[in-house]
């Protein structure tokens, strides 16, 4: 029997992309509002209540909100707001790092943040194994496509088209510490350096390092090898490992989108620095895309169903 799935605030950015992924699955039935009663409280109640599982793609009040209208224990949830990431009794719906197994039995789902997604990806593995240390004074440089921030920044930046570039959380605040912290086991949150760039879509998140966060690993070249052995086995994070750097990196704004991420150690000639960059699509494995590979899990379907990526 199909899996009854309804996405609350399908008509925003990461509900668009994840309905679009889901149309045509004969494996998922969509439950759906109309325009005028998608924010109706009771008529979302009806379909959370009904639904197998439940998407939340709304603002973090919104989402907490949609928690509480659940009166069931059957309707299962996975939350792409911020609401829920390091919450007791929520698993972290990244299931190369948690776990597959973790992911397909839970209830409460929390779907990583786009940037912690190759901030994560890079470093949890590393400082898990004890190869990089937890006390080190991890910097994450990042530049996101305005997608990244809803229909609100889609606004802005489409109706002023003056706009390059967007540097912004220079209060040292944001909403993705708390999840980078502590799903890499670090004594203190990264210093995070985020941006927007006038491209739809699109995500690189650099964590440079020098030898000092060295940990169990003798070599920069080391932490290379241990991310490819590490996601050997899946086909969402590809590790590059050519140890030739290559001259740019860059963003494409007509690239087709993406649920894949790519993962880059540079180490430096003296192996006395390195950067790690993650390359990924902020609404594909940054947002819609983890999304999808989730509810597979939790729904029985392949993992990667409906994903776009390399190849498929
Ligand atoms: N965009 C991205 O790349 C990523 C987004 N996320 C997270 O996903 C969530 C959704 O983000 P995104 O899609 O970008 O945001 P959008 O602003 O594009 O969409 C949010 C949607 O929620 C609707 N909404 C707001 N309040 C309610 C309510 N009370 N009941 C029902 N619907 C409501 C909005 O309605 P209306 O259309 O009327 O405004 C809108 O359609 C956020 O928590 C965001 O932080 C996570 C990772 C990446
Ligand atoms: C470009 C931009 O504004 N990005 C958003 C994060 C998008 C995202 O990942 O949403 P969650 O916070 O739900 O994870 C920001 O920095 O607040």
């Amino acid at each position: 029997m199909a899996a009854r799935i309804f996405i609350d605030g399908a008509a925003g950015t990461t509900g668009i992309e994840i309905r679009d992924r889901l149309a045509g699955r004969s494996d998922v039935e969509l439950l759906l509002l109309p325009e005028d009663r998608r924010k109706d409280a009771s008529a979302r109640r009806e379909l959370l209540n009904a639904a197998d599982i439940a998407i939340l793609c709304l603002p973090d009040d919104a989402a907490r909100e949609a928690v509480a209208l659940i009166e069931n224990a059957q309707t299962r949830v996975i939350d792409a707001s911020s609401a829920h990431r390091v919450t007791d009794g929520w698993t972290y719906g990244f299931p190369e790092l948690i776990g597959m197994e973790k992911v397909r039995d839970a209830d409460r789902v929390s779907n990583p943040g786009c940037y912690p997604t190759g901030f994560l990806a890079l470093l949890a593995p590393l400082t898990g194994a004890g190869l990089l240390r937890t006390d080190y004074p991890y910097s994450v440089n990042a530049v996101s496509g305005y997608s990244g921030g809803g229909k609100a920044l889609i606004e802005r930046f489409e109706q002023a088209p003056e706009l390059a570039f967007r540097g912004y959380a220079y209060g040292g605040e944001h909403k993705h510490l708390p999840e980078m912290q502590t799903y890499a086991w670090l004594n203190a949150p990264p210093v995070f350096a985020p941006s927007v760039i006038p491209a739809f879509r699109g995500m690189i998140v650099e964590i440079p390092l020098t030898a000092q966060a060295l940990g169990k690993a003798s070599t920069m070249s080391e932490l290379r090898a241990y991310l490819a052995d590490f996601y050997a086995a899946g086909t969402v994070i590809n590790v590059e490992a050519g140890t030739e750097p290559p001259s740019e990196l860059l963003i494409e704004d007509d690239k087709d989108p993406s649920d894949g991420m790519t993962l880059w150690v540079f180490p430096s000639p003296d192996e006395q620095q390195a950067r790690l960059v993650a390359l990924l699509d902020n609404l594909g494995k940054g947002a819609s895309g983890a999304a999808i590979q989730s509810l597979n899990l939790m729904i029985g379907a392949p993992e990667t169903e409906g994903l776009r990526l390399p190849g498929c």
